[in-house]
């Protein structure tokens, strides 16, 4: 009997039998055959990433605050943990050379395809699998985000500080609170914006998300977060061929507008010889400017790369830092006490500099560097909640890995970190390593300077807010830029008062009203 006709004979019962022990046998099959069965972790997760992808789902819809599936394991299963058929996720600060330093320069894993925009055939940055094409990616580029290129971004972040500034004393002055969470999104956007392309998004100006472009992007960050997790969601939605067909340009707004102004400054680069020699020349202080240049030495800038590079740029850089400086802000409302030891710290730093220079405008980067107890409180922010919610993934190369514990994980495993997580561990960061406390940072009483030393080296080195290695986050320096400046000024001019339970909506106090020295704010 031929095969159909066999087929076409079973009752329905062996039929439905038949695909339930499939389905089955698929999930088993997979799980054994990734030889991940000395790994502890939750039982489920051995046979389906759905495991992850629900717990990713869960926290991210219904709670609120620093909290991932990741943070919620600390301590239940050891350090090495079984959180998908082939992946394990490690806690042991020790792995983090192992898994994401030069020596071995693994491949990345396959969540990162969630960071391919729809509609685009190319990677961005972030999500380029070899390193060795990596590589080829970020050289061009990596002048442009190094310390010496710094300088020539500080005036467009001081421009952006004036203008918060006039809006803060704009509700100052009327007596209104101030929802400071939303108004320090709008300024690190409209930030980062300026100096990827030397125009801001506008947020300030209209002083509420006009375009929708913030909702937006929070609605793809909740969908990363799961789809990271459970890559099966990307592969039906995002890179379905079937839905693709429809759905065959890019709908991200962040990407329309920087594909516009790529486009606008490519023309003007070409047409006009004076803006070209200007963009050779380096004249062009915004990294838009700097990719353009490095087209000359490097072809493969090609105009795609640029608009992923400027997407990238203002979506991952502006999202952290203002997680980072939300919970700042909270912080300070609650901690009156901990406003005054920064103005302290702020105005005797600037006073030291005021005998060299006449006026007080933002605080220099310089000065802001020179403040330990501002240090402090900004590396807590990074800890707290600027650290990225999805996990940072690494194959096990064709050898195999061995971890710093002894654990041997075969070839094509994926390893994976989790920043959040990591900083949140007790032995590490202390007992109190869920609460926001700049303290920990600061040598104690009791404690040696080379006992100080130590400890902070050893939380240092558990940070993976930014990751490590070659694919460490290439923005860093702009983000300490920003957030040294714009803390440095906003403490030295106002203190700010809790008005609602949430602590999102402060008053904002000009500390020279209520010394009587002037009414209103300079800057
Ligand atoms: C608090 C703010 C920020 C945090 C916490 C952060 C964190 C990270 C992390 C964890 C990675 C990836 C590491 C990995 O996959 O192993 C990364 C990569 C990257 N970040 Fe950031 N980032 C921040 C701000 C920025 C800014 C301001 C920019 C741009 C100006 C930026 C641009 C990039 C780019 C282009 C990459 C890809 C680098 C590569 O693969 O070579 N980030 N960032």
């Amino acid at each position: 009997m031929a095969v159909s006709g066999l087929f076409l004979s079973l009752s329905p019962i062996y039929l439905i039998a038949g695909s339930v022990f499939a389905f089955f046998a698929y999930f088993f099959v997979g799980s054994k055959k990734a030889k991940l069965d000395h790994i502890p972790g939750p039982w489920l997760a051995k046979y389906s990433n759905a495991w992850r992808g629900y717990q990713a789902w869960k926290l991210n819809h219904h709670q609120e605050g620093v909290n991932n599936y990741q943070i919620n394991m600390i301590g239940r299963y050891g350090d090495v943990v079984r959180i998908g058929p082939t992946h394990v996720l490690v806690y042991d600060p020790e792995a983090i050379e192992t898994v994401f330093g030069f020596r071995q320069r693994l491949d990345k894993g396959p969540g990162y395809n969630v960071f391919v925009i729809r509609g685009t055939n190319q990677t961005a940055l972030v999500s380029i699998k070899e390193e060795e094409t990596h590589g080829r990616f970020r050289r061009p580029i990596a002048h442009a985000y190094s310390l010496s290129s710094l300088k020539g971004y500080e005036g467009y972040i001081d421009q952006m500080i004036e203008k918060l500034v006039g809006v803060m004393d704009k509700y100052g002055s009327q007596g209104k609170p101030i929802n400071m969470s939303r108004w320090l999104q709008y300024w690190g956007f409209d930030v980062m914006s300026k100096i990827s392309f030397g125009e801001p998004l506008g947020f300030l100006d209209h002083g509420y998300d006009f375009n929708g472009m913030l909702k937006a992007q929070q609605e793809h960050f909740r969908y990363i977060s799961v789809a990271n997790n459970f890559p099966f969601l990307d592969t039906i939605t995002k890179r379905n061929p079937f839905l693709n067909l429809f759905k065959k340009k890019p709908t991200n707004k962040f990407f329309l507008f920087a594909q516009r102004v790529v486009r606008e400054r490519l023309l003007k680069a070409e047409k006009d010889p004076e803006a070209q020699t200007l963009v050779t020349n380096r004249q062009y202080d915004d990294l838009l400017g700097s990719f353009i240049a490095s087209r000359k030495a490097y072809p493969l800038m090609d105009e795609i790369r640029l608009i992923h590079l400027s997407t990238t740029n203002v979506v991952a850089g502006a999202n952290n830092s203002a997680k980072a400086m939300d919970a700042t802000i909270h912080w300070l409302a609650l901690h009156p006490e901990a406003q005054d030891r920064l103005y302290n710290e702020i105005t005797s730093v600037n006073m030291a500099a005021m005998k060299e220079a006449e006026t007080e405008g933002p605080a220099a980067l310089d000065l802001a560097l020179k403040m330990p107890y501002l240090d402090a409180m900004i590396q807590e922010s990074y800890r707290t909640f600027g650290a990225p919610a999805n996990n940072l993934e690494r194959l096990a190369p064709k050898n195999g890995l061995r971890l710093p514990d002894g654990t041997e994980l075969p070839p094509g495993t994926v390893v994976a970190m989790n920043a959040a997580s990591i900083a949140m561990l007790p032995d590490v960061f202390g007992a109190d390593a869920r609460q926001f406390n700049p303290d920990r940072w600061m040598r104690r009483d009791y404690e040696s300077a080379e006992k100080h030393h130590e400890r902070v080296l050893k939380m240092r080195r558990a940070m993976l807010v930014f990751g490590h290695g070659s694919r460490s986050c290439i923005g860093k320096n702009i983000v300490q830029l920003e957030l040294y400046k714009i803390w440095a000024t906003l403490l030295r001019i106002y203190r700010f008062e809790a008005v609602d339970v949430k602590l999102h909506n402060v008053m904002v106090i000009p500390r020279r009203r209520e010394e009587g020295t002037d009414m209103s704010v300079q800057i």
